[in-house]
């Protein structure tokens, strides 16, 4: 498996001005950000940002100005990374242990993800670690009122940054901070000022710490967050739709004021599932409404196996599936998380029913 020797990206994102750079200036100060290259993307033809930040010479720096790396610079970040690497090499210096790429303020997240995962180059040497999200606690509720951008950026974050708390009354900051929960109800939150935190939060994230600490699937997949809102749920409102599987959406974002229509939920599967039957529902889910698909993570449990496997999606795109110890687990039980757009969990769960049943039948 190749995970443990790919290099950790971290994204940074946020709408324009939510404080991203205010706290990419203070982290690349900390020592968990030695030997980290930093990627700004920026739409200017002069990147700003890049100007304003004072970085010390343990850092590399790179700036990717004149347009956005989810759309019209997609195919330029495995250069200019191969470049800044080469450039590392050839001035002697220790290659980066970590990158962290801030995006421009209208990125679209799942673009940038999905090219992690597809660019040949940047999937066979780097790993996803962290999305880091910051929001406005000013300006955070209009704009993801507004801008479909924004409400992605929050839904597929791993942590989410309540930044300018200065700003806003603790009134305002709280009920920002229950409009976040309930769009990603698995994304721990944190509040700023000046962007006074450590750049520790960045790192571990992804599936796989470090060579002593091993696979974390438990906190990756933060099922128990999805769970968790079920036991809040009236049970008439949404009771188990399949024999062996439960549907667990997240409770609010049934009745959720935001016209996003963005659901968090997690769809669990008490038996070890048939590979066909995997397939043909993936298969399937990812043709009719991939790009609804925001975001999935599962631990799968497959009838042919005996120990459990990673996926890990985006939109139309999943990296191939990763095999886990069998002790990184404690149950059997394989748990998917949807993050999507306009996806009713019915759906998704009477698709699985669909393709599980026809197995059984044909057989
Ligand atoms: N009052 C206050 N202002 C802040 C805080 N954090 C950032 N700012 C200010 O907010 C403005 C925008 O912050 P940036 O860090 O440039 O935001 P950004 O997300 O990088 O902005 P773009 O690159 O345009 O998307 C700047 O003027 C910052 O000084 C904060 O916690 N409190």
């Amino acid at each position: 498996m190749q995970e443990p020797s790919l290099l950790p990206i971290n994204v940074l994102t946020g709408f324009l001005g939510s404080g991203k750079t205010t706290l990419l200036n203070r982290w690349v100060h900390q020592t968990s950000m030695r030997n980290t290259l930093v990627v700004i993307n920026e739409f200017g033809d002069i990147g700003l940002d890049h100007q304003l930040l004072t970085h010390s010479d343990e850092q590399a720096v790179i700036e990717m100005s004149s347009g956005c790396l989810c759309c019209t610079l997609r195919g330029d970040l495995s250069r200019t990374l191969q470049e800044a690497l080469e450039d590392i090499a050839a001035q002697d210096k220790p290659l980066p242990s970590r990158v962290v790429i801030e995006t421009t303020g209208l990125a679209e997240p799942t673009s940038l993800l999905q090219l992690l995962m597809t660019d040949h180059w940047l999937a066979h040497r780097f790993k996803l670690d962290s999305v880091v999200c910051c929001v406005d606690a000013a300006n955070g509720a209009a704009t993801l009122e507004a801008h479909r951008e924004s409400q992605h950026q929050v839904a597929v974050a791993d942590k989410l940054l309540i930044t300018k708390t200065d700003l806003a009354s603790e009134e305002t900051v709280s009920r920002l901070a229950n409009q976040l929960a309930k769009l990603n109800p698995a994304a721990e939150q944190w509040q700023v000022i000046d962007g006074e935190l450590s750049a520790d939060l960045l790192v571990g994230s992804g599936l796989y710490r470090t060579d002593t600490q091993g696979y974390q699937v438990e906190q990756w997949l933060k099922a128990s967050s999805y769970a968790r809102h079920q036991a809040e749920t009236p049970s008439s409102a949404f009771s188990a739709p399949l024999k062996n599987s439960t549907m667990s959406p997240h409770r609010s974002s049934d009745h959720s004021h935001h016209s996003s229509n963005i659901k968090a939920f997690c769809f669990s599967v008490n038996e070890p599932i048939k590979p066909e039957a995997l397939e043909n529902w993936l298969d399937i889910l990812m043709s009719l409404m991939g790009d609804k698909m925001l975001r999935i993570k599962a631990v799968v449990h497959l009838t042919d196996r005996e120990t459990p496997m990673a996926l890990h999606g985006v939109q139309h795109i999943f990296h191939p599936p990763a095999p886990l110890p069998a002790n990184s687990v404690h149950d059997r039980v394989s748990r998917f998380v949807f993050i999507t757009q306009n996806v009713a969990p019915e759906t998704i769960a009477e698709l699985y029913t669909f393709f599980n049943s026809s197995k059984e039948v044909e057989e």
